[in-house]
């Protein structure tokens, strides 16, 4: 196994994190052991690109068990965890990549994993697609597929399928019921606020909260505010994503106006320039701004540096904005994803990553076992279902089966009123 990582001397504190997240991570393991006895991956080669943490060396790990040579990099320059790659590298994944690269180094990183010429690749963001795409295309021969854990990653593959440069199928992972239904709602919602609150140690209840996009980040973030005690403001621009946040409870109205009584602002759109130019004219002071969607370019941070006269960092993840008219606004995780980013961005729940690995794991295989032109697949419903099963019976849940009389009126068409 080989490496490029911050220390591995850090390997035992990531191997407690690991051993702890896998506890929680019940459907995954199931699917480890699967895979130890079939050995779907044996021979295959399987590059990453996902945010480096506890939960994402589990995957590797459950891939590992199938077979595979994994080589693991991070898809965001910020959300790496070191001790997680040491303990990734010790139990015998190649890892690459540390917590605070620069761009560069990062895209360093990603040609790392792609000199080890792989089968698969399981992507976010789709950065490491478009790189063999773009500047590796010798890989596309060997390369069987990816898989894609995030909407944004999905919107630019199907651009690129319309516009025919997509020359490998690849697993639209995201749009699994598995993955949105609780990753992008639940596990953003929770860990959106579980980082804000620890980066800031400030209250939420009583402020009032704007969440820009009403998706299924949107509403878990909006959900989970409201639970903290927040006033809720959604900001869209879909009019039937913007009625149901009105007819969800919330107040909808322009981005502009919202900023206004904004106390806190959480965007979550996967856009550009959500919060821009103008924009930074109608924030009150003391205001803080934090991504939890697309990249670091739905704060436009060239927009407020320049309104600004003066920035200052004032503790790690807050960096504080003074503009002419003395107003304060304040950049959480230099609008990076700020659940992942920084220091107190752990991520997703252990067991909401369950859901969405077990779908990669499960997505990847698939990859092996038919012949997939190129093109953007949704994953089977009957998949998600297995996923379900697997968890509920976890969870101690019990359901009712349908009779055979329900089954087949369910599916009849003549039995009127
Ligand atoms: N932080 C995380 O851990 C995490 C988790 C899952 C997804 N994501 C990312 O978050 C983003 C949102 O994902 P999603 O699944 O909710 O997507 P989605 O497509 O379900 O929702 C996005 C919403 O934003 C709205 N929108 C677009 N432009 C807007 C604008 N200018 N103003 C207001 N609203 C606007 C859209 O109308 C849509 O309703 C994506 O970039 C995705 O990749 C992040
Ligand atoms: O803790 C985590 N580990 C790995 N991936 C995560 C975690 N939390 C969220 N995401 C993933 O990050 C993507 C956006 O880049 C989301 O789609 C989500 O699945
Ligand atoms: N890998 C990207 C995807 C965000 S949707 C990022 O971390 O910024």
């Amino acid at each position: 196994m080989t490496y490029d990582i911050k220390d591995i001397n850090l390997a035992p504190e990531g191997e407690k994190k690991i051993k702890w997240v896998q506890r929680h991570m019940p459907v995954l393991e199931t699917i480890k052991k699967e895979f130890m006895e079939t050995k779907p991956f044996e021979g295959i080669t399987i590059g990453s690109c996902l945010h480096l943490e506890p939960k994402t060396i589990n995957l590797g790990l459950t891939l590992q068990a199938g077979g595979a040579e994994v080589v693991m990099t991070g898809c965001n320059p910020l959300s790496t965890q070191d001790d997680a790659t040491a303990a990734g590298a010790k139990l015998g994944l190649n890892m690459y990549g540390w917590t605070g690269e620069t761009n560069e180094e990062y895209y360093e990183q990603l040609n790392k994993v792609l000199d080890y010429e792989p089968d698969i690749v399981i992507d976010d963001g789709a950065d490491l697609i478009f790189l063999i795409h773009k500047e590796r295309p010798e890989l596309l021969e060997k390369l069987r597929g990816a898989c894609e854990e995030t909407t944004t990653g999905i919107h630019r593959l199907k651009s690129m399928f319309k516009d025919g440069e997509l020359k490998i199928p690849v697993m639209a992972v995201n749009d699994s019921y598995m993955k949105y239904l609780f990753d992008n709602r639940y596990g953003t919602g929770q860990s959106t606020f579980d980082s804000i609150m620890g980066t800031t140690n400030t209250v939420i209840a009583g402020q009032t909260v704007v969440v820009c996009g009403y998706g299924w980040c949107g509403r878990g973030i909006a959900m989970r505010g409201e639970g903290l005690g927040a006033n809720v403001i959604v900001t869209e621009v879909d009019p039937i994503r913007a009625l149901e946040a009105k007819m969800d409870g919330y107040r909808v109205m322009p981005v502009q106006n919202a900023l206004k009584e904004a106390d806190l602002v959480i965007t979550a759109t996967g856009n550009r320039d959500i919060i821009s130019g103008d924009d930074f004219k109608y924030i009150k002071d003391g205001c803080l701004l934090a991504n939890s969607g697309h990249f670091n370019v739905e704060i436009n941070e060239d927009d407020l540096a320049k309104q600004a006269i003066a920035r200052e960092n004032i503790k790690p993840d807050i960096e504080a904005f003074t503009m002419k008219d003395g107003r304060i606004v304040y950049l959480l995780a230099g609008g990076r994803l700020v659940n992942l980013a920084g220091q107190y961005g752990q991520g997703h729940p252990a067991e909401i990553m369950d859901l969405s690995f077990a779908m990669q794991a499960l997505s990847a295989k698939r990859l092996l076992t038919e012949d997939m032109k190129p093109g953007v697949y949704k994953t089977r419903d009957s998949t998600d279902e297995k996923i379900a099963r697997l968890k509920l019976k976890t969870m101690g849940v019990k359901i009712d089966n349908l009779t055979e009389e329900q089954e087949k009126y369910m599916n009849s068409w003549d039995v009127g009123t």
